[in-house]
């Protein structure tokens, strides 16, 4: 089935558009990117940037107002039946399955919507329930399965019969995080094996562990998109300053942030009867010339700052 060059781009999104109200306002306004074969894509961005929205027209389970979705080199707007041959996904994890039937009667089901053949379903269900590590549940009721194993299990099912390109939105929401690290491990090894993957995360940890590239949506249009340090040199991040603050007096805070605004951008939550007060420092800024503050820290900054840091300077 992969045959062809590793650069290959199995799924190619141009300009693509989605309004849900007659063209009055896009929750998806002109996103355009592409995943490579072999490769892991990850589409982050602040609750209802239109990451879901974007990935159900890449499954074709949702029409694009305007734009383009080739998948496998399939035209999935105009052709959705036959691109989805070439689509595994798992998108929402509550429903899907029969509850009172067995591991393998729901994975045959799911084996003859993927086109495997009768012969060959037995071997395939096996492999997929190897790869997900259910293998000795196989004759178990999905009822039975934990909520773990029911996220792996519908893993399984996107991959029977080795589609070129997986969908997954937010695949280890909810997982303990030993589950997590075992999806994540799974996912790399799919990727490497060719397939392309594009998943929807709000973890940055999980995402800078296994996305290639990323593409940040904010208010359904790409903010950035690159690698780890691409989202870095955009979000202008280097370091972060962090601390707790019980005020003295009245305009304590007030006077602390404009000082330090002179250095970066700056974040101030409440924490009960304290206030967090972060900063997002840039390359470049004299640290020692920052005010010192009791029981401030500065490190590294993380993807998460980057995103967090983008976040506030778009809200
Ligand atoms: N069927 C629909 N009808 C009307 N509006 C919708 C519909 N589906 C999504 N929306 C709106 O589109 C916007 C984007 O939603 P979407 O679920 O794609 O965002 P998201 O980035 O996946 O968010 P989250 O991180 O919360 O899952 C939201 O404002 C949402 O309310």
């Amino acid at each position: 089935m992969h045959d062809s060059g590793h650069e290959e781009n199995v799924l190619e999104l141009t300009q693509l558009r989605r309004s849900f109200d007659q063209g009055r306002s896009f929750v998806v306004d002109g996103v355009s990117f592409s995943v490579a074969r072999g490769t892991i894509v990850a589409l982050v961005g602040i609750n209802g940037a239109g990451k879901t929205t974007t990935v159900k027209m890449c499954g074709t389970l949702l029409a694009p107002t305007e734009g383009s979705v080739v998948v496998a080199g399939v035209d999935a707007v105009k052709n959705p039946e036959k691109a989805r041959a070439h689509i595994g996904m798992v998108l929402g994890v509550e429903r899907g399955f029969y509850p009172r039937a067995s591991v393998r009667d729901n994975l045959r089901f799911f084996a003859d919507l993927a086109a495997v053949s009768y012969r060959e379903q037995a071997g395939e269900i096996a492999r997929v329930l190897e790869c997900v590590g259910l293998r000795d549940k196989e004759n178990k009721k999905v009822q039975e399965l934990s909520h773990g194993q029911k996220q792996r299990l519908h893993i399984a099912r996107a991959l029977l019969g080795s589609p070129e390109l997986i969908l997954l939105d937010e695949p280890t929401s909810g997982l303990d995080p030993d589950v997590a690290v075992t999806i994540r491990t799974l996912m790399r090894r799919v990727a490497d094996q060719g397939a392309a993957i594009l998943l929807t995360s709000h973890s940055m940890m999980e995402v800078s562990e296994l996305a290639d590239h990323i593409v940040v949506l904010n208010r359904g249009k790409v903010l950035v998109q690159g690698s780890e340090r691409d989202i870095f040199n955009f979000a202008q991040l280097d370091q972060v300053l962090s601390f707790s603050l019980v005020p003295t007096h009245e305009h304590e805070l007030e006077q602390l942030t404009t000082v330090l605004e002179f250095f970066g951008l700056v974040s101030v939550t409440s924490q009960g009867a304290a206030w967090k007060v972060t900063v997002y420092l840039p390359d470049g800024v004299d640290k020692h010339a920052l005010p010192s503050i009791e029981g401030a820290v500065l490190r590294p900054a993380t993807l998460e700052d980057a995103f967090l840091a983008l976040a506030e300077k778009t809200a």
